[in-house]
């Protein structure tokens, strides 16, 4: 029963993965909202009165005791980044690393504990159009990061329990962009800089989701507010999107343009990227003890480049009372703005 630690304040909460560029912004809204946050990061990139934090490994069960004590509420936000595509990595923090905050969550008493997931996790390399929830995951994932997020996913939403009274949910973001996020704005100029950014992948006509990093935050916390015991929302997994689909290469080019570089013109067969991709992506396995070299174009990039890749969040609407709080053009224009060492010249 949730009555269990009935001493630990709902507005004290933790964040795990804090520093990152989503938990930045997560804590940000928390503090405005009137709580105490803790957060738990491998590194501390930022101080915030109210906030206290704590470093360490989420591997590590002690450390997070310490970050969990008196701690109703958690966000799971930690990951390795994508691009670092290293599988032990990902197996040690996305799924031992999750068993391990989950056991520590568990132990301190804590009452939710909330997971950004990810829309990837059904997502193959073949076209989804207004993808729902339940949807498989996918089977054949297409990188490390993906499969092991599916069975971080699993693991959260298993261990929701109304008799021990720990409550999961899992909100699946997709595409999230905004001020200072360290992936898509960044890879996306550097490639522009390199001169690579001048072909479109397909016919160009591919619908995705992309969403600012404040809508993402929004469902996370109002997620947080609707977990409990009576709530449909219990053990359960949430897309979270703009819910406005764009044009992949629309929504690259405003980036491109606002920063002051060309939007790509040329168009290649999708085929011929991926199978390029592949091949590359071999190499650098097999060459990876003799030379390091990261290709810019993984399969991963090439299929959500080229596919269409779109999400319903009708069920978080209809359980939750979601919706978007910033519109897809106004995102960008934030996002653009934020980057002005990254223009064109600069
Ligand atoms: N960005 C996106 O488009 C999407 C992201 N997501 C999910 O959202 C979450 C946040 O992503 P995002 O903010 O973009 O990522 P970031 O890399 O910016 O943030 C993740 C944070 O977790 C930290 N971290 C990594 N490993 C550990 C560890 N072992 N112990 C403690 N902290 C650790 C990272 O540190 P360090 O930087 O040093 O590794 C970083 O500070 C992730 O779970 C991701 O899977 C889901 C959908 C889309
Ligand atoms: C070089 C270009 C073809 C592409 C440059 C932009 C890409 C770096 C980004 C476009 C879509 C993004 C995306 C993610 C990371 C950055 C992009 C590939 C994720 C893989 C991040 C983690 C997730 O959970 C899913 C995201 C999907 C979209």
């Amino acid at each position: 029963m949730l009555s269990l630690y009935p001493l630990q304040s709902s507005k004290r909460c933790a964040v795990i993965g804090g520093s990152g560029f989503l938990g930045r912004h997560l804590v940000e809204k928390l503090l405005g909202k009137g709580y105490t946050v803790s957060v738990f990061d491998i590194r501390q990139s930022y101080e915030l009165p109210g906030v206290t934090f704590h470093q360490g490994d989420l591997c590590d069960k002690q450390a997070l005791l310490t970050a969990l004590q008196g701690v109703s509420l958690v966000f799971h936000c930690a990951s390795p980044a994508p691009a670092s595509d290293d599988k032990a990595l990902f197996q040690r923090v996305n799924i031992q690393g999750t068993q391990t905050v989950l056991q520590a969550c568990t132990e301190a008493g804590v009452q939710k504990v909330v997971l950004t997931s990810s829309a990837s996790v059904v997502f193959e390399g073949t076209d989804i159009k207004d993808g729902r929830e339940d949807l498989p995951y996918a089977k054949n994932p297409i990188d490390y990061y993906t499969e092991t997020k599916i069975e971080q996913e699993k693991l959260v939403l298993k261990a929701c329990d109304k008799e021990k009274g720990l409550l999961t949910v899992a909100i699946r973001p997709h595409g999230i962009f905004g001020p200072r996020d360290p992936q898509l704005v960044p890879i996306l100029v550097d490639t522009a800089r390199r001169g690579n950014m001048k072909f479109i992948i397909g016919d160009g006509s591919n619908l995705v989701d992309f969403t600012f990093v404040d809508n993402v935050v929004h469902g996370l916390i109002l997620s947080a507010e609707s977990l409990r015991p009576e709530s449909p929302i219990c053990g359960k997994a949430y897309h979270i999107t703009n819910d406005e689909p764009v044009r992949f290469w629309d929504f690259m080019s405003d980036i491109l343009v606002g920063l002051g570089y060309s939007a790509p013109r040329y168009n290649l067969p999708y085929t011929l990227v991926y199978g390029l991709a592949l091949l590359l992506w071999l190499l650098s396995l097999l060459l990876c003890p003799l030379v390091a070299f990261k290709p810019t174009f993984t399969p991963m990039r090439v299929a959500l480049a080229g596919k269409h890749h779109f999400y319903s969040c009708s069920r978080a609407k209809q359980d939750m009372g979601y919706k978007p709080v910033v519109g897809l053009k106004d995102g960008i224009r934030r996002t653009v703005e934020s980057y002005p060492h990254l223009r064109h010249g600069a």
